[in-house]
């Protein structure tokens, strides 16, 4: 036969071309054929039908629409004889399972079972019979490519939708990934699933153990009302216990299994459900996911398989996410406890005005370089800036530079790669990666060599480092805070500093008053330090009593807090009852200025006269009220005063008469 004139070989190139098309459908494909059947053929109209209950319903129709009923009995006799029936204007070919079909019974059901031709009435007989046998041709070769092709564009169909639903799955996973809130994320979860099972609503259901109870997380369309059912109630709670998938079907399955109640707490009619389990890392039970009303037709196979595949993925985002969570907030609760330990204590006036700075430059990434001696508290206020700052979930690294001697320096603060120097057995980070993403505080800097100076400096402008022995830069995000107890200023001007060091570090300058300078603050220190001892030994803090108080104002206090510190642990320790007398006080003496017994005709040589005899007093007096226990008109006696003289005397010297 001519292929031009062969009705398959005329077909079959539009129904490949249909089938192209990457979203093609079986129907779509059918309905194409279904076309050129009435383009090419003496075909006024042509469709496919199938029986569904008793009826005989068209499932694919192509010509003008329809204006009589299928010719029923003709389609029945056709089918079940397996010939080609006509009657009047219709031709009915049935169509055979193929092979590949029988074997799948779920393709037998989506398959038409014939094909319906319908030619125009008014004919000679003599015409009618030719037309009527092209047209036999023209439907059967027809038949015989829905036959052979129809399974195959089925199943293609099939994969295809089977695709784009792991496509779908895999996009909506990598989204998940995104998402750090536990709620948001069950969102996402169920607006997933609607979409991909083409259904109404989802609903995650979390298992409560112990309350025995699936917690409808995400209800959608449900506002934000608790969704609680008991976890072996209804549907979901078969699900929970038997860790199977379960469909549901109104007018199919058991009313009963459906939980009405919560359908009209909702204002919801559910007509089919599928639910599937959830479960944990170790594949035990940890809830059910469910999705309500299929908006066409019900829950498939596929929807099923759709749907587990989903639970799985959504059980092992969701308990990382909730780990994630726990996790964070874990590490929040840590870092304000440790914030919490780090506070700038003290109500004077100079302090007030630092803990507003330091408020103002905490949220910034400016270099700091905060001055004061000894013991004044530096540290403490570089931690309180770093905990205040953006940078506080990130580690905060202290340098001592004074303790770097320059062979060291550069592999300290840079790191060094293995072998490059004859101790160098592993590679190590230096603190600049160390504090990565937080803050480097460089204790003492005036008292790194020029040398080292050079090398911050490169770094603190480059923002990367090379380890010692290496070639790879590496990239350091870091904010540098520095302190020192040295006149740095001065020591630019005597070039023993760097002065394009100086100006880099020191962008904002903060100023720490010696304790001696503080008033009133050095008893909130002390309070504190009490506290701090108290827990420490597991009693409740002592109290100084209003002689200690008294005394504590009294005392000349160098500038270290260290030395506040100290006795306040001193005392929490050995201190017998709750309250701190002033005996129990007994002050170290300054190193740097000469004792009571320390002082010397040479003391005046460095103090001056007038000095060396103020402290002199001061020392005789505290140590008089002191061994009174701070009765005044003892210890004035034993000073050899009245004791009106003694508070002259104190006033005089400046000392706290109260
Ligand atoms: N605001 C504060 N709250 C609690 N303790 C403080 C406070 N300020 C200082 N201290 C205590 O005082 C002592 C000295 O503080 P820090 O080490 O911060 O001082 P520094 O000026 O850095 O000392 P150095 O000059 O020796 O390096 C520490 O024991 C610290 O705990």
């Amino acid at each position: 036969m001519n292929p031009d004139s062969n009705p398959t070989w005329q077909l079959l190139p539009a129904l490949l071309a249909t089938t192209a098309a990457p979203d093609a459908t079986f129907d779509q494909a059918t309905a194409g054929l279904l076309r050129q059947l009435v383009d090419h053929s003496a075909a006024l109209a042509a469709g496919t039908v199938r029986q569904t209950g008793r009826d005989w319903t068209v499932t694919n129709w192509a010509g003008p629409v329809r204006s009589q009923p299928v010719p029923e009995a003709v389609v029945a006799e056709a089918v079940d004889r397996g010939q080609v029936q006509r009657q009047s204007e219709w031709t009915v070919i049935p169509l055979a399972a193929a092979a590949a079909t029988a074997a799948d019974r779920t393709l037998l059901t989506r398959l038409p079972q014939a094909l319906l031709l319908q030619s125009s009435p008014a004919q000679s007989s003599a015409t009618a019979m030719d037309s009527a046998s092209s047209l036999t041709q023209w439907g059967q070769a027809a038949a015989e490519l829905l036959t052979d092709l129809g399974p195959l564009l089925l199943r293609l169909g099939d994969y295809r939708q089977r695709c784009g639903r792991l496509e779908a799955m895999l996009d909506c996973a990598a989204q998940w990934h995104q998402e750090d809130d536990p709620e948001a994320l069950l969102h996402a979860i169920a607006n997933a699933a609607t979409q991909l099972l083409q259904s109404e609503r989802a609903s995650i259901f979390l298992w409560d153990r112990a309350r025995k109870k699936l917690v409808g997380k995400p209800a959608l369309g449900v506002g934000n009302q608790p969704l609680e059912v008991d976890d072996s109630a209804g549907v979901v709670g078969a699900v929970l216990q038997s860790g199977q998938p379960r469909r549901w079907q109104a007018s199919e399955d058991e009313e009963a299994e459906i939980n009405r109640a919560v359908d009209r707490k909702l204002q919801f009619v559910t007509r089919s459900l599928l639910a599937v389990p959830l479960q944990d890392q170790a594949g035990k039970p940890a809830g059910v996911f469910e999705v309500i009303n299929k908006k066409q037709g019900a829950f498939s196979h596929e929807d099923i398989d759709t749907l587990t595949r989903l639970a799985s993925q959504a059980a092992g985002v969701i308990r990382n996410t909730q780990d994630r969570h726990t996790a964070i907030r874990s590490r929040d609760r840590l870092i304000a406890d440790v914030a919490d330990t780090v506070q700038i204590i003290g109500e004077s006036e100079n302090i007030a005005a630092l803990r507003k700075t330091v408020q103002r430059v905490a949220a910034t990434d400016l270099s700091l370089l905060i001055l004061g001696e000894n013991g004044t508290g530096k540290e403490v206020l570089a931690r309180s800036v770093h905990f205040q700052s953006p940078r506080r979930s990130e580690p905060f690294v202290a340098v001592n530079c004074a303790a770097l001697v320059e062979s060291l320096l550069e592999s300290e603060l840079f790191g060094h790669e293995k072998g490059a120097f004859t101790d160098a057995h592993q590679a190590r980070p230096g603190k600049f990666e160390l504090a990565h993403g937080g803050t480097l505080f460089l204790d003492e800097i005036g008292d790194m060599s020029l040398g080292g100076q050079a090398k911050l400096l490169r770094v603190l402008e480059e923002k990367i480092i090379v380890r010692v022995g290496g070639s790879t830069p590496i990239p350091v995000d870091v904010r540098v805070v520095a302190a020192t107890n040295q006149p740095l200023a001065g020591m630019v001007r005597e070039k023993t500093f760097r002065e394009d060091l100086y100006f880099r570090l020191n962008v904002v300058s903060l100023q720490l008053p010696p304790l001696r300078e503080r008033g009133d603050d050095i008893l909130l220190l002390a309070e504190h330090f009490l506290s701090e001892f108290a827990q420490q030994i597991g009693r409740l803090p002592a109290k100084l009593s209003k002689h200690a108080v008294s005394a504590m104002r009294r005392h000349a206090w160098s500038g270290n807090i260290r030395e506040l510190r100290n006795l306040m642990e001193r005392v929490s320790y050995l201190c017998p009852g709750d309250t701190i007398q002033v005996q129990d006080l007994s002050f170290s003496a300054d190193p740097r200025t000469p004792t009571g017994s320390d002082l010397t005709p040479q003391s005046a040589l460095t103090l001056g006269l007038s000095e060396a005899t103020r402290r002199y007093q001061v020392q005789a007096i505290e140590q008089a009220i002191a061994s009174c226990q701070g009765n005044m008109t003892d210890a004035a006696a034993r000073l050899g005063l009245h004791r009106s003289n003694l508070y002259r005397k104190l006033k005089q010297l400046g000392m706290d008469a109260s």
